[in-house]
This record gives structure tokens, C-alpha cells and sequence, in this order.
């Protein structure tokens, strides 16, 4: 059968940023959107271990109040980045993934709100990650440790506090961001760090058996590819990693991000071009995995792609806390709970009791969309309002309390 695919994937050079020096705290006046590095030092991890020499990445909008109450938090999703909105920046090749919910007048209203968005622990885009320099001065590789979304809020506690910033007026993320969103609800103000509004959208307290099932291929597609070399294909040349198990992992996990009803009707059976399906040729959706496939081992890390897909297969908000609905109990932040109707992957009713057991959670919102998951990414004439409604709200209720 002939190589349908257009273009020979080369592998994402992680962006480790070890050469870089640190930029120490954000100043005002800094410029917005760009690319900035902490040097976090060692980060305790839940499984008892130490990751030394931490880095992390961000990017930040807005200035932040004299009285530091208007800082916003913005975690990404799966295989996003601090680069939440502006052009695509140098070495970047889009735009801000949530370009239409962070800038001056955007729902997240960066000439009110001071939003600063970090790259995972675990990351490739100039976090610390398995392609990062180990102590002995090779990449970790296949021994970079297990992470958990406990350890990643770890991280970003200890880049809050570098930054000088005391309180969170929101920590809002989507799917793997909503992970953290939640354990922020928790690990921050138990480290000292307030979280006054929360807004976990698309997301869980805990995966479920269906979230790891649907995990499991992606992460022995990887696996299974003889480039991966156990983790340890740093050395090879850009065309001689793991390309093509990541590209099929991105595609069993892109099928999980869209829905039935829009494949249908979108792709349905029809062939892709010229070619015949009935001798060897692909559907038209065969080729539109194969583009989504290919596009992220362009720009993705195999490796990263696995440490944060097992974060997200781990994530339990009550593990140690008495179980789910005991520790989202605990959460003192108001919360915004979101969902989209036709996530196959994060369906309603996980968000529906995010928002039974939070205690200051605003009735769920459901935002209607054929698009499954990626409505988080593509609905935001829906999800705008909701988050603009939400900080109104919020803001009006301290203009009320300080008047
Ligand atoms: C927080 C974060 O998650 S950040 C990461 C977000 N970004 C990503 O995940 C990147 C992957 N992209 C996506 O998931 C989606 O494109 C979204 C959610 C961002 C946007 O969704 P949509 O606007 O519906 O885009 P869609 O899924 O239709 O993809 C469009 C692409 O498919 C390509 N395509 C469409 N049909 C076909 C086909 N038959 N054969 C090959 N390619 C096809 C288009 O040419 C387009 O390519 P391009 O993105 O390189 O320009
Ligand atoms: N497209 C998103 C979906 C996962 O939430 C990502 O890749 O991060």
C-alpha cells in the first residue's frame, strides 16, 4: 500500500531552555506574551522523588494592580503552551490557542486583569521535561520521572510565589488544565496562595475508566514505535524519532476530541481526493487524522506527550483526601463549572458533579457544540460570554464589599 502521507514528519526539537537565563521575576512595564523562564530549583514530587533544577516557562499580559488582586492563572490543555494569545512569537507557528479569550477587551480583559500562563511541568515548550538536561548532563529521556497534576501545581505554586503574586483572582484551564484548576482550589491556599474564583471547563475531579482505556493505546502507540528507544532518542537525527506512534496516538486521541455527529456529516465516506478507498486509497477522514497526526509530531515531544498523558491518567482530586466528592468539599474558591454537550471524552455529567460537590459553584453551564471536546477550543462565542459573565460578577461583588 503506498505512503499516503504528504510530508515526512521531523520531530518537535523541544524547546529546552537551559541556555537561557532566567528572567527572574515579572517587572511592569514587561512587554505582553513574551516568553519568560523561572528557575524554580527542586520540586518534591508526589511519588516521593525530587526533580532538580526546575525551569518553567510563561508568558504574561496586562500589568499587575499595586494591590496584586487582579492576577488571572491560565493552564493549558494537553498539548498547549504559555502561549495563550498574540501572534505566534519566534519559534512559534500559531497564534494564542485561547487568542479570542485573553487580550484588551477579550472575556479575560488583559487591560483589567493581569493573566500570566505557564507551560506544564512535563512540558516541551521550555518547561522542564523529559528533553531537558538531566544532572549528568544528558537529556533525561526515558528516565524522567513520573509526574502527577499535584506535582505540576507544585511547580506553578513556586512560580506564583516568584512572581510576587499573593492571591489568584481566577484560575481558570480546560481538560488537562482543568485537572490542574481543581488541585489549585486545594494546594493553593494550603501553600499560602489565595484562590478566590475558580473555573475548571471540560474537565474532571478524577479520570475516569474510559479516560484511561482511551489513553492506554496512545500511550503504547508511542511505545510500540522502534524510534522511541525506551525513551532514549534525543541523539538521533530530527527525522529518526518517534514520529509516527506519537502521530497515531494524536490520532486515537483527536477522534476522542470530536464527535460522532460532526464526522458524519463533515467526512461521512467520502474519499479523500483522488484516492480509492477499495484499493488502498483513504477516506476523506482517514487524511484529516493523518494531517492531525502529522502536525503534532512536528511540533510536540514524544516523550512529554507521555509523562503528561500519565499525569492525566493519575489525577484523583481524592487521593489522600477521602475520596472526590470529600475534597472538592473543601474548596473555598467560587467557582464557574463548564462543559461542553457532546464531550465524548470529558462528558457532562463529570462537570455536573464538579459543580454539585463545589460548595460556591454557580449552576453548570453547557455550551452546545457538534464540536465534542475541542468545543473548548473553537465555541467562543459561547464560552466568552459565560467567563465574561462570571468575572462581572466577581468583580461586582468586591466593588460591593470594598464600597
Ligand atoms: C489548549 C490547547 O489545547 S492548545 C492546542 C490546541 N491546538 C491543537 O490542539 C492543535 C490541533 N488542532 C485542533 O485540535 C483543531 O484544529 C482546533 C480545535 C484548534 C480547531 O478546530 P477546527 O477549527 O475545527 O479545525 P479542524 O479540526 O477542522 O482542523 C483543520 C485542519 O485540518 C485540515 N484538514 C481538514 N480536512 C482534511 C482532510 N480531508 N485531509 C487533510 N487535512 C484536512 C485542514 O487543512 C486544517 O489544517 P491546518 O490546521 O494545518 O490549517
Ligand atoms: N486539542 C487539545 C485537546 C486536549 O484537551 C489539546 O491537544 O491539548
Amino acid at each position: 500500500m503506498t505512503d499516503h502521507r504528504s510530508s515526512t514528519p521531523r520531530r518537535a526539537r523541544a524547546r529546552d531552555a537551559a541556555s537561557v537565563p532566567a528572567s527572574g521575576a515579572w517587572r511592569q512595564g514587561d512587554p505582553p506574551g513574551d516568553r519568560r523562564f523561572a528557575d524554580l530549583g527542586a520540586v518534591e514530587l508526589e511519588s516521593g522523588g525530587v526533580l532538580p533544577d526546575v525551569r518553567m516557562a510563561y508568558e504574561t499580559w496586562g500589568e499587575l494592580a499595586p494591590d496584586g488582586s487582579n492576577a488571572v492563572l491560565v493552564l493549558h490543555a494537553l498539548t498547549g503552551d504559555a502561549h495563550v494569545a498574540g501572534p505566534a512569537g519566534p519559534g512559534q507557528t500559531t497564534a494564542g490557542w485561547w487568542e479570542q479569550m485573553v487580550g484588551p477587551g477579550a472575556p479575560i480583559d488583559t487591560d483589567r486583569y493581569f493573566v500570566v500562563a505557564p507551560n506544564v511541568l512535563g512540558g516541551c515548550q521550555g518547561t522542564t521535561g523529559p528533553a531537558s538536561t538531566a544532572p549528568d548532563g544528558r537529556p533525561w529521556g526515558g528516565r524522567f520521572p513520573h509526574l502527577t497534576t499535584r506535582d505540576q501545581v507544585a511547580a506553578e505554586i513556586e512560580l506564583t510565589r516568584q512572581l510576587g503574586i499573593t492571591g489568584w483572582e481566577l484560575v481558570i484551564g480546560a481538560s488537562m488544565g482543568g485537572l490542574r484548576v481543581l488541585e489549585w482550589g486545594l494546594l493553593g491556599p494550603e501553600q499560602g496562595i489565595e484562590v478566590r474564583n475558580i473555573a475548571p471547563v471540560a474537565t474532571t475531579a478524577q479520570s475516569s475508566g474510559d479516560q484511561i482505556a482511551w489513553a492506554h493505546p496512545q500511550l503504547g502507540a508511542i511505545r510500540a514505535d522502534p524510534r522511541w528507544r525506551g525513551g532514549d532518542y534525543y541523539d538521533a537525527a530530527d527525522d529518526d524519532g518517534p514520529h509516527a506512534g506519537l502521530a497515531v496516538a494524536r490520532q486515537i486521541a483527536h477522534t476522542t476530541y470530536r464527535t460522532a455527529t460532526e464526522l458524519d456529516a463533515r467526512f461521512g465516506r467520502l474519499p479523500q481526493g483522488g484516492e480509492d478507498p477499495l484499493t488502498g486509497g483513504r477516506y476523506a477522514v482517514q487524511s484529516y487524522l493523518d494531517h492531525h497526526g502529522d502536525k503534532l509530531a512536528r511540533r510536540f515531544d514524544a516523550n512529554s506527550y507521555l509523562v503528561l498523558t500519565e499525569s492525566m491518567m493519575t489525577h484523583d482530586l481524592g487521593r489522600d483526601r477521602g475520596g472526590a466528592e470529600s475534597a472538592l468539599s473543601q474548596i473555598t474558591a467560587r467557582a464557574l463549572v463548564v462543559a461542553v454537550d457532546s464531550d465524548r471524552l470529558f462528558p457532562p455529567a463529570q462537570a455536573g458533579r464538579i459543580a454539585t460537590w463545589l460548595p460556591r459553584a454557580e449552576p453548570l453551564r453547557i455550551i452546545t457544540s457538534d464540536f465534542g471536546h475541542d468545543g473548548f477550543l473553537v465555541e467562543f462565542d459561547q464560552l466568552g460570554p459565560i467567563v465574561a459573565e462570571f468575572l462581572a460578577e466577581t468583580a461586582s461583588v468586591q466593588d460591593r464589599a470594598g464600597s
